[in-house]
């Protein structure tokens, strides 16, 4: 059995027929911390696109929480999605639901069964997120910070081997996203590996991980080349 939640072997990453990113290998380990960075443009979400098989992987091999990417089937694909977590810049919380009807949803769309199991669960992530309180709220009455910890707590429910973040903290003060910094370290110490694509090196500095770079077609790795 794997230990790798990622492994990308001469992979080619790839937006309508144009190669964005070349002889992409890397792994990553389960329980791992990995930065993804690189200037507008460089291919930082075309990665984390391909690694959620929302673009194919056309040439090269990998697999993803042990779900192969090349040629994985349209059918195959919400179940690796229920093995990953995905949180956005943007919030993307349904705006006519209140927090735990947000999180009852996904749970309904990916199978879960029983009332009180259910809520449960979404008691539980809200704690996890340090939002218990604000089950019953509307996503637009709380804040950005906020927001943005409900939708860690959906991308936690069915306990992913690894998430993946496309600048998470983005639209956040320097405040709000450090402590998004630390709702993510106590993720990550609970076992669930972290990939996250960010322009903000000062979190980088503060808590310092492996990064992975897009530069010029190319995916260097801070732990195989000096930067
Ligand atoms: N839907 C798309 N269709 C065609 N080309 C795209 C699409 N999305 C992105 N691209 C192109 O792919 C390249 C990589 O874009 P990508 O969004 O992956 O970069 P990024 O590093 O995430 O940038 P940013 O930091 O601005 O989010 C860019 O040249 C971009 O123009």
């Amino acid at each position: 059995m794997t230990e790798n939640v990622i492994e990308l072997h001469d992979a080619t990453i790839m937006q309508e027929q144009q190669a964005v990113l070349q002889g992409v290998t890397f792994s990553l380990e389960k329980g791992a911390f990995c930065y993804l960075v690189g200037r507008t443009g460089s291919g930082k979400s075309s990665l984390l696109k391909t690694l959620y098989a929302d673009l194919p992987l056309q040439s090269g091999m990998g697999t993803v929480a042990g779900f192969p990417l090349p040629k994985l089937p349209a059918t195959k694909v919400p179940y690796l999605r229920r093995r990953l977590g995905i949180v956005f810049q943007d919030f993307q919380l349904l705006s006519d639901r209140t927090v735990a009807e947000n999180l009852l949803f996904v749970l309904n769309a990916t199978g879960w069964k029983g009332k009180a199991q259910k809520q449960q669960r979404v008691s539980d992530v809200l704690t996890q997120v340090g939002l218990n309180s604000a089950a019953n709220r509307m996503p637009h009455r709380l804040s950005g910070g906020e927001q943005q910890r409900v939708v860690i707590a959906r991308a936690m429910l069915n306990e992913p081997v690894l998430l993946l973040a496309d600048e998470p903290t983005g639209n956040l003060d320097p405040e709000v996203s450090d402590s998004i910094m630390r709702l993510f370290a106590e993720i990550n110490n609970a076992g669930t590996a972290i990939l996250m694509a960010t322009h903000n090196f000062q979190l980088l500095e503060k808590y310092p991980h492996r990064v992975l770079t897009c530069k010029d077609g190319e995916l260097l790795d801070s732990t195989r080349q000096p930067q």
